[in-house]
């Protein structure tokens, strides 16, 4: 059996970690054969693999990236997509399954070319925690420790100039690396997309912490409307998939808080520096155990499908479980972390 593994979509810590899992587990206990197609979907397409032996995954659980490369590569596009053309590439390279950890994009494809009948099987991804299917993606409890760890710089510097410090975390359409590290690191106000709030609203709790002698801390997820706008707020112009590139709304939530309350206000984007460097041992221990439980779903011949947490169990759910809508912030969640905002 020799097991093509690929990564796809928008990267984060614990990939790496993924692929060792994958190959320790495959290798060791029932003797597979790896290779790696090369940035996603774009090496399935092209046939671009590496091979993968025991020895290049020394050390990878601790490292960030993907040894692989990543992409955003349609596998249905151009002469070479779609499933027969992918049938045969994988035909010509001896490869028997293929392994895909993405998001809910990579999944979608992964979905389509398993219900065209390939031997697909998938690990789900996400920064931003949003895949239904699982109750934790790794590299989700990286981003929000590093997030956490830059808000504890922010308060310390924010505290010696009476300033409100306004941080702005990744989370496009869903809030829970605002509510987790704004909770972890006492934020005065969330802001995620889940929930509209006023500017006012924002004003008004920042006011307050300030006049009990605190410096303000806000935290601001990247696609956070505030009320009264009908969209995201994004300068940036679009990706290659046609999406907003989002950003933007910390320097404009910082503006407004200035303007709304006269304190000096001033904004940090954590951007990808929450998606890079070293898993957390949490994260690193969710991966590897995805690796492992994706290889018996390709020995059990389980395509179509995908490893999960639920609790601390990994579990086996069909794509559709992933794709059946985002996993957002409930609103009990949002109230729960709001008793702590303002005075
Ligand atoms: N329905 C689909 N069928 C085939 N490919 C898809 C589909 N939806 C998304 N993709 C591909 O998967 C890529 C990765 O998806 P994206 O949303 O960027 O990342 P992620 O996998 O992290 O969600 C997309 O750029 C696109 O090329
Ligand atoms: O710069 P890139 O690679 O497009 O990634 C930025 C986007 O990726 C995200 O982190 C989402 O990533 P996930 O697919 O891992 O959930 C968004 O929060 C952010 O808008
Ligand atoms: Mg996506």
């Amino acid at each position: 059996m020799k097991i093509g593994l690929l990564t796809s979509g928008g990267d984060c810590p614990g990939l790496n970690a993924v692929i060792r899992g994958a190959v320790l587990h495959g290798i060791k206990s029932y003797d597979y054969e790896f290779v790696g197609f090369l940035d996603g979907w774009r090496g399935v397409v092209e046939g671009d693999v590496m091979e993968i032996p025991r020895t290049s995954v020394r050390g990878l659980a601790r490292q960030g990236g993907t040894i692989l490369g990543t992409s955003r590569t349609n596998p249905f596009d151009g002469p070479n997509g779609g499933p027969e053309n992918i049938s045969r590439t994988i035909k010509e390279l001896g490869v028997d399954a293929i392994v895909a950890i993405g998001g809910e994009g990579t999944l979608a494809g992964a979905k389509r070319l398993a219900d065209a009948g390939l031997p697909v099987v998938g690990v789900p991804k996400t920064i931003d925690n949003d895949l239904q299917a699982t109750d934790y993606t790794f590299g989700f409890d990286t981003a929000v420790q590093i997030a956490t760890d830059a808000m504890d710089r922010l308060r310390t510097t924010g505290d010696s100039h009476h300033r409100c410090m306004v941080a702005e975390v990744m989370g496009r359409h869903v809030g829970w690396i605002a509510l987790h590290s704004g909770m972890s690191a006492g934020a005065h106000a969330v802001l995620i997309p889940e929930q509209r709030v006023p500017m006012e609203q924002v004003a008004a709790w920042v006011s307050e912490v300030h006049e009990r002698g605190r410096s303000p801390l806000v935290v601001v997820a990247e696609g956070f409307i505030p009320e009264g706008f009908d969209e995201v707020l994004h300068d940036k112009g679009l990706e290659a998939d046609g999406r907003p590139r989002l950003g933007g709304i910390g320097e404009y939530v910082t503006a407004e808080i200035a303007r709304l309350t006269g304190i000096e206000t001033r904004n940090t984007t954590l951007g990808h520096i929450q998606r890079g460097g070293a898993p957390t041992g949490f994260d690193r221990v969710l991966a590897t155990r995805f690796g492992m439980g994706v290889v018996d779903l390709v020995r059990d011949g389980e395509w179509g499908k995908m490893v999960a947490l639920r609790g601390t169990d990994v579990v086996r759910v069909d794509f559709t479980e992933a794709l059946d809508g985002l996993k957002s912030v409930p609103e009990a969640r949002y109230n729960e972390a709001k008793v702590l905002f303002g005075r």
